[in-house]
C-alpha cells in the first residue's frame, strides 16, 4: 500500500478530565487541500497544536512521510516541512517586521538550499511581497493591524517551504475584501511555484476555518470535528449536506455560515 503523506492515528488528547480530540483518524496524500471544520470547542486548534509538536498527545501516533513525530520537538518538525500559523499570534513585536520573517529564513530547514545570510533579508521581502505586506517591512511588528499580524504569520509560515501548512483561522478578524485576498494567496500558494527568491513546492494544506463559504472555494476535502471526534470525511458538497454535520454545525442555514 501507497504510504500516507500524513497519517494520524487514534490521536487522544486528555486535558484534566476532558477529552479534546477523542481517536482521531485520518491521512491525508501530498496534494491534499483539507478545511478542517466543526463547533467552537470541537478540538480542532488541540489536532493543529498536535501536529506542529505544540502539544504531545495523551495516546496515538502522528506519521509525516513514514517517519513517526508524535511528540517531536516543535523546530525538528518545521525542518522537516511541517509550518503552522496560530490563532494567538505572537510575533517579535518590537523587531521590524521583516526581521520577524528574517528569523524562519535562518532556519536550517529554510537554509538548505545553500543561502547565505545576506540573501535572508531578500528572501524575507519576497515572503512579505507574496503575503502583500512588503510595503511596511521597517515598520515595528507592533503596529501591524489584526489583518496584517495574519499576513506576517502566512509569510513566516511560508518563509520555511513547508510541504505541510497548518493554518488556523487565516480569515479570522479579516474584512470582506481582505478574506478574499488571503483566499487567493492560499490557493496560489497551494498550486506552487517560484514567488521571487521564494520557491513553493506547493504545499498539501490544513485550513482550520469558520468563514465556510470562502473555505469551500479553496479546499478538495472537509473533516468535521465534533466534541474530539471525526463526525464527517469528504468532498465539500457532500460533507455540507450530511444531516449529521448539519445538525451539529451548520444549522439549517447550511453554507450560509460566514
Ligand atoms: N490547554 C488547555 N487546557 C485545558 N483545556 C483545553 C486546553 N486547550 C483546549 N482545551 C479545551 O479542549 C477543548 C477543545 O478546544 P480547541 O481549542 O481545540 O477547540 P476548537 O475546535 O479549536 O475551538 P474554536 O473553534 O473555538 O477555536 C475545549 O473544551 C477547550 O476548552
Amino acid at each position: 500500500m501507497a504510504q500516507s503523506f500524513l497519517e494520524v492515528k487514534n490521536l487522544r488528547k486528555e486535558f484534566g478530565g476532558l477529552t479534546a480530540t477523542n481517536d482521531v483518524t485520518f491521512s491525508m496524500g501530498r496534494r491534499e487541500i483539507i478545511g478542517l471544520i466543526g463547533p467552537n470547542g470541537a478540538g480542532k486548534t488541540t489536532l493543529l497544536r498536535l501536529i506542529s509538536g505544540i502539544l504531545k498527545p495523551t495516546s496515538g501516533s502522528i506519521k509525516f512521510k513514514g517517519k513517526n513525530i508524535t511528540g517531536a520537538k516543535t523546530w525538528n518538525i518545521v525542518n522537516m516541512g511541517i509550518a503552522s500559523t496560530f490563532q494567538n499570534m505572537r510575533p517579535f513585536r518590537r523587531l521590524p517586521i521583516v526581521a520577524n520573517v528574517m528569523v524562519p529564513c535562518l532556519s536550517p530547514r529554510a537554509m538548505k538550499r545553500g543561502e547565505w545570510v545576506k540573501k535572508v533579508e531578500a528572501k524575507a521581502m519576497d515572503a512579505l511581497e507574496f503575503a502583500g505586506i512588503s510595503d511596511m517591512a521597517l515598520e515595528k511588528a507592533s503596529t501591524l493591524s489584526q489583518g496584517d499580524l495574519k499576513r506576517l504569520e502566512v509569510a513566516r509560515a511560508v518563509a520555511t517551504d513547508p510541504e505541510l501548512l497548518i493554518l488556523d483561522e487565516p480569515f479570522g478578524g479579516l474584512s470582506p475584501a481582505e478574506t478574499e485576498l488571503m483566499a487567493k494567496s492560499v490557493a496560489r500558494l497551494h498550486k506552487g511555484g517560484r514567488f521571487g527568491r521564494l520557491h513553493s513546492e506547493g504545499p498539501a494544506m490544513i485550513i482550520i476555518e469558520h468563514k465556510l463559504q470562502q473555505l469551500m472555494k479553496i479546499v478538495d476535502r472537509i473533516i468535521v470535528l465534533n466534541f474530539g471526534t471525526i463526525l464527517a470525511d469528504g468532498p465539500p458538497d457532500v460533507v455540507v449536506k450530511d444531516p449529521k454535520v448539519i445538525e451539529a454545525y451548520l444549522g439549517d442555514g447550511g453554507t450560509t455560515c460566514s
